[in-house]
């Protein structure tokens, strides 16, 4: 007998049950465009050149130890990472006003800045975008928020639906937190225009709400890391306070080395100093201190001018692959005759398509095609080749005929 015999099986995760679902099935042709992993056109996962240089330069250095670091993280990795999103000459640095905590990539960095607020914040409700990523509303209510809605995506154009999400902010709470995409919104890969992000800005300010900036694929978007940091400095240069979390899973191919960041930009160096103070209140009964290696990758690559740039280069090209994917795909659909307008596949931005399929349309997909989506319709355009296009054509032909 067990003292765990009562215990329910646990459903799969909607998002990495599908790798599962995916690993099960001995299909020749199946195709995974589950889980938001970068895969190159032979359709393998992508180590970056840069990230294994920087792999042999730690290894190669003898007086490298294994010793813990600190609950904060590594230093230099901290300043680095700060200065990447806000910009090296960001008015919040120049004045010692960032906080920042190396945390377990973009989910640790959500769930550490949701616990501090919980703690120390006098508004416990965060307001998050419908549809966001599935795993928000239960990183935030385990930390203890009030989780609440905002529209953000309109079914019928396929677009943001921006009228909405002024109303739903416009009636929020003043001091409500906000969970803010950074860029390439995920699952929809619909993107404010950065003069609905200066709209966006004005209203949240006049009501005090309190931003909370996920940044899951900076440079991952547009191929440009200033360009996909613009909608986060704007808020900054405004001399306000936010939180920021960073992930470098996608852009430096890091996934499973856990490497990500939580900012507070405060409204002084006084209050940055008592804030990383009290986030290290959080950390130490959650898991003491970060893990050395994926933190100490990035900092070798942002502090050397050479690497930094070879990095931009290699990130372009996944950004660059994921768009050709996207006019390939629509190209397919256009030589198909499918019906209905596909033009969203090539408005859309980052690494995911909201394709508009229902989940049943999805479930007969994976059946009748082996293709592997989550049931909300997301396509991760990463997984797709050339090669393999053409099938996931055929099957959407298929699906809405
Ligand atoms: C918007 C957003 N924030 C945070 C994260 C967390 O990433 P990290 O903890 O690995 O840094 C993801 C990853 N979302 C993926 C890519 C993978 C996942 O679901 O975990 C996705 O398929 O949506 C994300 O899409």
């Amino acid at each position: 007998s067990s003292v765990f015999a009562g215990l329910a099986q646990a459903p799969e995760d909607p998002i990495l049950g599908v790798t599962v679902a995916y690993n099960k099935d001995p299909s020749p042709v199946k195709v995974n465009l589950g889980v938001g992993a970068y895969r190159t056109e032979e359709g393998k996962p992508l180590v970056l050149n840069v990230v294994r240089r920087a792999e042999q330069m730690l290894i190669n250095n003898p007086s490298r130890v294994k010793e813990y670091l600190p609950i904060t993280g590594l230093a230099d990795f901290n300043k680095l990472s700060a200065k990447l999103i806000f910009g090296a000459d960001s008015p919040a640095i120049q004045e010692n006003r960032v906080a920042t905590v190396q945390c377990l990539s973009g989910t640790g960095s959500l769930r550490v800045g949701g616990e501090f607020l919980a703690r120390h914040y006098h508004e416990r409700t965060i307001y998050i975008p419908q549809p966001t990523w599935g795993n928000h509303p239960k990183v935030f209510t385990l930390a203890g928020l009030t989780v609440r809605s905002y529209r953000y995506y309109d079914p019928a154009t396929r677009g943001l639906d921006f009228q909405g999400l002024l109303e739903d902010l416009g009636s929020a709470p003043s001091g409500a937190i906000v969970l803010l995409h950074a860029c390439a919104h995920n699952p929809t890969g619909v993107d404010p225009t950065l003069d609905q992000w200066e709209q966006i800005r004005q209203l949240m300010r006049s009501k005090a709400l309190l931003p909370f900036f996920d940044s899951a694929y900076q440079g991952f978007a547009s191929g440009s890391l200033d360009q996909d940091a613009q909608s986060v400095r704007m808020f900054v240069a405004d001399g306000g306070e936010l939180l920021m979390a960073q992930s470098y899973a996608k852009n430096m191919g890091l996934y499973g080395e856990r490497v990500g960041a939580l900012s507070i930009v405060c409204g002084s160096a006084d209050v940055a100093v008592r804030v990383e103070s009290q986030l290290k209140l959080v950390i130490r009964p959650m898991y003491s201190n970060p893990p050395i290696h994926g933190a100490s990758i990035v900092a070798t690559i942002l502090k050397d001018s050479a690497m930094f740039n070879e990095w931009t280069v290699e990130l372009k090209g996944m950004a660059d692959r994921i768009i050709s994917m996207r006019q390939q795909l629509f190209d397919a659909l256009k030589t198909r005759e499918t019906p209905g307008d596909w033009s969203h596949i090539i408005k859309q931005i980052g690494m995911f398509t909201f394709t508009g399929l229902n989940s049943d349309q999805v479930a007969f997909m994976r059946q009748e095609y082996h293709i592997y989506m989550t049931s909300d319709g997301r396509i991760s355009m990463a997984g797709l080749s050339g090669r393999t296009i053409p099938h996931l054509a055929d099957a959407i032909h298929a699906a809405v005929t």
